[in-house]
């Protein structure tokens, strides 16, 4: 049976481009992020994939990649099911700053403590354990048993949601997801085993 798991995170957003902390604030994809969306569609399609249920967060940025993802593979009317539990990790009082003013005033050391260390939240956020906590039991709950019965599912979520579902799935230290690093846009396919360990990891790269 094909277990088939595909993880992507979303195209650019404006956010992203402008170089602000996002978490759970809403911006749109820029032009690079729908043509990085579109690009994504086209080389699963070339792998001549096809799904039976998608996932995807509260958040446009996200919604958006998954639909035009669908689109390029002709499964516009994909089941999909939304839950803030995908959603990116919340930045608290970071959001809305830019990345380098922040490194400017607290310093490039903290910065990335913030940004990549397992268990240290930004003031008032969560940190990356704090999004485990509601995305590793979602993932179990609910992605995992349709996967398991070869339903095929696609899941379009954020850079740090993703992190924290690939810590578990990949049994990754704290230490090794600190360097982990998901770029936009690019479909990250698994299969799985029958004891739901991963058989196989290809990272569709342009
Ligand atoms: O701003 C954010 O919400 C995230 C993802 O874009 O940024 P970072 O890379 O700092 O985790």
């Amino acid at each position: 049976m094909d277990r088939l798991l595909v993880l992507v995170r979303h195209g650019q957003s404006d956010w992203n481009l402008k170089n602000l902390f996002t978490g759970w604030r809403d911006p749109e994809l820029t032009e690079q992020g729908i043509a990085e969306a579109t690009a994504a569609g086209k080389r699963l399609k070339a792998l001549d994939l096809s799904f039976g249920l998608a996932f995807t967060s509260e958040l446009s940025r996200a919604q958006n990649t998954l639909k035009l993802i669908l689109g390029e593979l002709g499964q516009p009317d994909l089941p999909t099911i939304r839950d803030l539990a995908l959603n990116e990790r919340d930045y608290g009082d970071l959001s809305g700053l830019n990345k380098d003013d922040a490194r400017a005033k607290w310093g490039e050391d903290q910065v990335k403590i913030w940004r990549r260390s397992y268990d240290v939240p930004p003031p008032g956020g969560e940190s990356l354990k704090d999004t485990g906590a509601r995305v590793w039991p979602y993932y179990i709950f609910n992605i995992l048993p349709p996967v398991m019965r070869g339903e095929k599912v696609i899941v379009a979520a954020h850079g740090n949601s993703l992190r924290a579902l690939i810590m578990a799935l990949e049994g990754l230290t704290p230490a090794e997801i600190l360097e982990r690093e998901l770029e936009t846009g690019v479909p990250i396919v698994y299969r799985l085993n029958a004891d739901t360990t991963v058989a196989e990891k290809k990272v569709l790269k342009g």
